[in-house]
């Protein structure tokens, strides 16, 4: 099957191809029920029930494929947006729109140094060698520190301060840690999650450029627009369902104001009768992270049989 041929028609959907996003987007798909068969090796795939093509591309690639208009909706992390963003020619405006945070991938982009060196200040880096993958950030970065200007800011300037030592910036596409070690820079730009990377590689952050989450972004100059916002609110209804539990719960009448002011709900809790009059039951939305701290407080006000319930999907209003 001659799968280009097919594209024309359909609305284009960016997704990591892999890395730490790719996962958590294959789940996000099967749960908005976009069904799909991806060939071997193959980066493109259409999607069975719906006017679609799923296009997995790298994540750093995304915010481009989405800002030409070649792409409708991606999904990536804010870090690559802001990343394409720095990098675009003064003065041109950005056509990546940023739709909904997604919660997941969170990292941020930090400037690390070795641990048992010298340097313990950003400034301290101006005029050395810096490696990273995000170098349009790392220029932006290191320019408002060498003139208190951004790039951007000091093109548009009429005097624009020529710095005394401009940082010099490199890039590698992984094992960015490495460099240090290895006597290519003095310093990185690069993500860190849980650190441990960072640890193993003997080097501590010293400041933070970027903080990161995955989202959902799409081309301002989108032609599918009905198609985008179904996909939005279907990717919505699967966030908003990983975020809430049900919480249903037995109190007394008497004691009914003081828990739903615990559990105020959404929109409002429902409450029923129950066959005893003095009695009455309740269920609302609760955040999941914030559960057990309700269902400590529901206790308090004598609440009983108090479930949570999880939810596989949602239509909800914001
Ligand atoms: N350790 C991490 N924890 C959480 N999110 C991360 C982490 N590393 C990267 N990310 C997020 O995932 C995005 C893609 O990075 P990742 O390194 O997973 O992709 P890749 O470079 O395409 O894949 P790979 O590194 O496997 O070649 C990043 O831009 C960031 O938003
Ligand atoms: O703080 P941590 O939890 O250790 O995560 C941070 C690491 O995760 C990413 O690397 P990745 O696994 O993508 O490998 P790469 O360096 O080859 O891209 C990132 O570039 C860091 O190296
Ligand atoms: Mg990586």
């Amino acid at each position: 099957m001659d799968l280009v041929n097919h594209l024309s028609d359909r609305m284009l959907f960016a997704v990591p191809k892999k890395g730490r996003l790719q996962q958590a987007c294959l789940d996000l798909l099967s749960g908005s029920d976009i069904q799909f068969k991806r060939e071997n090796r193959l980066d493109i795939a259409l999607v069975k029930n719906l006017p679609i093509a799923l296009i997995f591309l790298p994540a750093a690639d995304i915010p481009t494929f989405v800002g030409e208009g070649k792409v409708d909706l991606g999904i990536t992390g804010i870090d690559q947006v802001a990343e394409h963003d720095a990098s675009l020619p003064y003065g041109e405006a950005s056509n990546v729109e940023q739709v909904m945070d997604l919660g997941f991938g969170k990292c941020k982009l930090q400037v690390q140094v070795p641990e048992k060196g010298d340097i313990k200040d950003a400034k301290d880096l101006i005029g050395k060698n810096v490696v990273t993958s995000f170098t349009a950030l790392t220029e932006d970065y290191f320019a408002r520190l060498e003139t208190g200007r951004t790039r951007s800011e000091s093109i548009s300037g009429t005097m624009s301060p020529v710095p005394k030592l401009k940082t010099k910036i490199k890039f590698v596409g992984g094992s960015v840690e490495a460099a240090c070690a290895l006597g290519v820079a003095d310093g990185i730009v690069d993500l860190v999650e849980s650190g441990e990377t960072m640890r193993a590689a003997g080097l501590c952050a010293i400041d933070t450029v970027v903080e990161s989450t995955a989202v959902l972004v799409k081309s301002k100059r989108t032609s599918n627009q009905k198609l985008v916002n179904l996909i939005t609110a279907r990717i919505k209804g699967v966030i908003q369902a990983q975020r809430y539990v049900l919480c249903t719960y037995n109190v007394p009448r008497s004691r009914l104001s003081e828990a739903t002011k615990i559990t105020p709900g959404k929109r409002a809790p429902t409450v029923t009768s129950l066959d005893e009059p003095d009695w009455v039951a309740v269920s609302a939305m609760v955040e999941k992270k914030e559960l057990a701290t309700v269902m400590d407080r529901l206790e308090d006000v004598q609440a009983t049989d108090i479930l949570a319930t999880a939810l596989i999907n949602s239509r909800t209003t914001a």
